[in-house]
C-alpha cells in the first residue's frame, strides 16, 4: 500500500507467548494496519536471548537479533514483551530516551517503576502505553484513564489473573490437582515465566496497584498492596465453599475508604482468595477469563469481561496500543500524562470492612457452640449463619460460621481468641466473603 508517510519502524523485544503473536499479526495484517494508521508498520526486528530457541509460528528468521540496543536505537516505536524488571526497565528507558513511544504488557515493571517511567516519558514528550498489562485483551486501562476521567471511582474489584482463575476453576469443576492445573495453564501460555508470580498473587497485586493508581489518581506502591495467593487454598475449602453456595476466586479489590474517627479518606488495595456467591457474575468467570467491576459515582456499576491471558488475546491489546502510538507518531500531540494529583494515603488492610467465613474444628460437647458465639460477640462481630457437620474421621464437629460485615481488626481478634479457646481444636480456614 502506498501511503503519504514513510514506514514507521517497530521494534519488538521478546518473542514468547505474546511477542510471537504480536509479530505474526503485524506481518499477517500489515495491509489492514497500514490503512488504519495511514502509514506502514514495519517490523524491523525481534530481540531475543537466543537465536536458536524453538519458537511458535513461522516468523522470518532474518528478523531475529540478540542486539536489543541496536534495534531500539533504530526504531520509532518499541514494544516490550520480555517481562521481568531488568533488562526490560533499562530498555524501556533507552527507547524513551531515543524518542520512541513504548508499548508494554509488563505489569510487574509498571507497578514497580511506573512513576519513574511516566516522569521520564513526560519530560521527553514520549508516551508509555500499557493496556495489555491488566486484564489481557480486556480494555480496562483506557476506560479508567480516559472514559472515566470525569467521574469519581469508588471501587474496582475483579479477577485479574488468568492462571489462578484457571487453576481454581479446574480444581472445582474437574477435581484436578493444583499441580496439574498449573501445568496446563503454563502449556496454554497463561502463566508468567516464574509461575510463583501468579500463584502467590504477585501478578494480581501488580495489576491491583496499577488499577488503584488510575482509579484514585494516586501513587500506589505495589509493596502496599495486601497480598495472599492461592497456594493455601485446599480442595476441601473449595468443596465446603461450593456446598454453602459459594465459589472461591482470587480477587483484587481496590476501594476508597471514607474518612472516619479522625482518619482521613484513603484507599485500601488487597488481593486474596475470596468467597463469591454462586449467583454473582464473578462466580461465572471461568478458565483464564478475567472480569473487572468498577463502581463510579455518576456511571454507577460497570463490568469489563474477557480473555485475561493468552498470547493471541493479549496481542490484541498490544496492537490496539500500537495503532494509537503510530497515529500519535504521525500526528504528534502531547498524549496522556500520568495523573496522581489526589495523592490519597494507602491504608493497611486492617482498615477494611468485609464479611468472613471461618471454619473450625470443635469438641462436640454441650455449650461449645455458645462459647464460640461468645467469642464473636465479645469483639462485636455479628454472626450470620452457623453450619455444623461431623468432623469426618476426626472426633468433634466442624463449624462453618459466616459473619456480617466486620473490620479486619476485629476479625483478627476473634481468630486469636478462638485459637486459645479450650473447645476449639483448630481454626481450619478464614476466608473473606464479597459480593453480597
Ligand atoms: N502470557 C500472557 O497471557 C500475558 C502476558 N503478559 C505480559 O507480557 C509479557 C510477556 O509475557 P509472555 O509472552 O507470556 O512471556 P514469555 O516468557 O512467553 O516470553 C518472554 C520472551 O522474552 C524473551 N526475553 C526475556 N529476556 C530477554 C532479554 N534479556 N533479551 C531478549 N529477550 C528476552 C524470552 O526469551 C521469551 O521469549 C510479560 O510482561 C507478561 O507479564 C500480559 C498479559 C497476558
Ligand atoms: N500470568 C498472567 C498473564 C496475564 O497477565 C495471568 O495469568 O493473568
Ligand atoms: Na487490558
Amino acid at each position: 500500500m502506498q501511503t503519504a508517510y514513510r514506514p514507521i519502524r517497530v521494534a519488538l523485544l521478546g518473542a514468547g507467548s505474546v511477542g510471537s503473536q504480536v509479530a505474526r499479526l503485524l506481518i499477517e495484517n500489515k495491509e489492514e494496519l497500514a490503512q488504519r494508521v495511514g502509514a506502514e508498520l514495519e517490523l524491523t526486528g525481534i530481540a531475543v536471548r537466543n537465536l536458536d530457541s524453538k519458537r511458535e509460528g513461522n516468523l522470518p528468521s532474518h528478523l531475529f537479533t540478540t542486539d536489543a540496543e541496536a534495534l531500539i536505537e533504530s526504531s520509532d516505536l518499541v514494544i516490550e514483551l520480555m517481562g521481568g524488571i531488568e533488562p526490560a526497565r533499562s530498555y524501556v528507558r533507552m527507547a524513551l530516551n531515543s524518542g520512541a513511544d513504548v508499548i508494554t504488557a509488563n505489569k510487574a515493571l509498571i507497578a514497580a517503576h511506573g512513576p519513574e517511567l511516566f516522569d521520564l516519558a513526560e519530560q521527553l514528550g514520549a508516551q508509555l502505553y500499557f493496556e495489555a498489562a491488566v486484564g489481557g485483551a480486556i480494555p480496562i486501562i483506557r476506560p479508567l484513564r480516559e472514559s472515566l476521567a470525569g467521574d469519581k471511582v469508588n471501587k474496582v474489584m475483579g479477577i485479574v489473573n488468568g492462571t489462578t482463575n484457571f487453576i481454581l476453576d479446574r480444581m472445582e469443576s474437574t477435581g484436578a490437582s493444583f499441580e496439574d492445573a498449573l501445568r496446563e495453564a503454563q502449556d496454554l501460555g497463561y502463566a508468567e515465566a516464574d509461575p510463583t508470580a501468579d500463584v502467590e498473587g504477585f501478578d494480581a497485586a501488580s495489576k491491583a496497584a496499577i488499577l488503584a493508581s488510575l482509579a484514585f489518581h494516586s501513587e500506589v506502591p505495589v509493596e502496599q498492596v495486601y497480598r495472599e495467593g492461592i497456594t493455601k487454598v485446599t480442595a476441601l475449602q473449595i468443596e465446603t465453599a461450593r456446598e454453602s453456595g459459594y465459589a472461591v476466586k482470587l480477587l483484587a479489590i481496590c476501594e476508597r475508604i471514607p474518612a472516619s474517627d479522625g482518619q482521613p479518606e484513603g484507599i485500601a488495595v488487597r488481593v486474596h482468595p475470596t468467597l463469591i456467591p454462586e449467583e454473582h457474575p464473578l462466580a461465572a468467570v471461568r478458565g483464564a477469563y478475567n472480569a473487572v467491576f468498577v463502581e463510579a459515582e455518576s456511571a454507577g456499576q460497570l463490568m469489563f469481561y474477557g480473555a485475561g491471558a493468552g498470547g493471541t488475546q493479549t496481542a490484541s491489546a498490544v496492537l490496539g496500543d500500537l495503532v494509537g502510538a503510530a497515529k500519535r507518531h504521525l500526528a504528534g500531540g502531547p498524549g496522556l500524562a500520568d495523573s496522581v494529583h489526589a495523592n490519597l494515603p494507602i491504608l493497611p488492610v486492617q482498615a477494611v470492612t468485609t464479611r468472613y467465613q471461618v471454619t473450625l474444628r470443635v469438641t462436640d460437647l454441650p455449650g461449645v457452640l455458645a462459647s464460640v458465639a461468645t467469642v464473636f460477640a465479645n469483639h462485636e462481630v455479628s454472626v450470620e449463619t452457623v453450619d455444623q457437620n461431623p468432623a469426618g474421621k476426626d472426633s468433634g464437629a466442624l463449624l462453618t460460621i459466616t459473619t456480617h460485615e466486620a473490620s479486619e481488626r476485629d476479625l483478627d481478634s476473634v481468630v486469636a481468641d478462638l485459637r486459645s479457646n479450650a473447645a476449639v481444636q483448630n481454626v481450619d480456614s478464614v476466608i473473606r466473603v464479597e459480593g453480597i
